[in-house]
C-alpha cells in the first residue's frame, strides 16, 4: 500500500503557464489531485507555499503586490501538485493585463477536473472581502473543500486572533465542514501543523486511494 502521509517538503517547481491552455499543453491529461492557493495580491501566497514546504526559495515572494501573474505549478509526486495562482484583486496594474490573469484564474476554477481542494488565503487583518467570498461561494458550489487561511497572524496578539477567527468561523458557519478556517504565520509558522494535516487529507481521496491500489496490484501480478 502506498504511504499515506505525504512529504510536502519534496514539492519541487514544475511550470509555470500563463492560462489553461499552456497548462494542459504542458501537463495533459488533467489527472491526479491539484490544490490551488488562491487568494488576493499580496495575502501570503507565496509565503504560505514557501514555509508549509520548509523551501525559502520555492515559489516567489514580494513586498509588490501582484506579483503571481502566472499559474505556478510545484510537483509533489506523480498523482499530487500544489498550485499557486494569480492573486485578485490588485487595482494598480493596467486593466488589459489584469482582465488577461483573471481570466486564466477563473478558466482554471472552471476548467480544472483534478482540482480537489482550494486554500483561499485572506490577510488575517481584512479577510471576507467580497471577492474572497466569491471564491468561497463559487468553490462551495463546486463541491470543492475550503480552506479558508488567515495569514499574517503574527501580526496579532493571540486575543484578537482567537477573535478574528471566531468572527470568520461564524461568519461561514453556514458551509459547516465544507470550509474549515485557520490561522497561519509563514513568518512564526503559526498553524503549520494543522494546515498540513488538512493538505495530507486532500491528497488521499479515496478514488485516488483505490486508482493507486489497483494499479500496485497490477503491477504486482505482472511481475509474478
Ligand atoms: N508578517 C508577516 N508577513 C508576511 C506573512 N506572509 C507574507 N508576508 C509578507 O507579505 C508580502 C506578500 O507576501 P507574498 O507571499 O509575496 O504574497 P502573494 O499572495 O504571493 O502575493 P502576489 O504575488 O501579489 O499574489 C511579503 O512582503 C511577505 O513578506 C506572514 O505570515 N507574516
Amino acid at each position: 500500500m502506498t504511504e499515506s502521509r505525504m512529504d510536502f517538503r519534496k514539492a519541487k517547481f514544475l511550470i509555470s503557464a500563463p492560462d489553461i491552455a499552456h497548462l494542459n499543453q504542458y501537463l495533459p491529461g488533467d489527472a491526479g489531485v491539484e490544490i490551488a492557493f488562491a487568494g488576493r495580491s499580496n495575502a501570503g501566497k507565496s509565503s504560505a507555499l514557501n514555509m508549509l514546504t520548509d523551501q525559502k526559495g520555492l515559489a516567489r515572494t514580494s513586498k509588490t503586490p501582484g506579483r503571481t501573474q502566472l499559474i505556478n505549478v510545484f510537483e509533489l509526486d506523480e498523482h499530487r501538485r500544489l498550485v499557486d495562482l494569480p492573486g485578485y484583486g490588485f487595482a494598480q496594474v493596467p486593466l488589459a493585463l489584469k482582465k488577461k490573469w483573471q481570466y486564466a484564474l477563473g478558466e482554471y476554477l472552471q476548467e480544472r477536473q483534478c482540482l480537489t481542494g482550494v486554500v483561499v488565503l485572506m490577510d488575517i487583518r481584512h479577510p471576507l472581502k467580497d471577492l474572497d467570498m466569491q471564491m468561497i461561494e463559487w468553490a462551495v458550489e463546486s463541491e470543492i473543500p475550503v480552506l479558508a487561511l488567515l495569514t499574517k497572524a503574527d501580526k496579532m496578539k493571540q486575543s484578537e486572533r482567537m477573535k478574528m477567527i471566531n468572527e470568520v468561523r461564524k461568519h461561514l458557519g453556514d458551509y459547516d465542514d465544507r470550509v474549515k478556517v485557520e490561522a497561519f504565520s509563514s513568518l512564526k509558522g503559526l498553524g503549520k501543523p494543522k494546515v498540513l494535516s488538512i493538505l495530507n487529507e486532500w491528497c488521499h481521496p479515496e478514488w485516488l486511494m483505490e486508482a493507486i491500489a489497483e494499479a500496485e496490484a497490477a503491477d504486482e501480478s505482472e511481475g509474478q
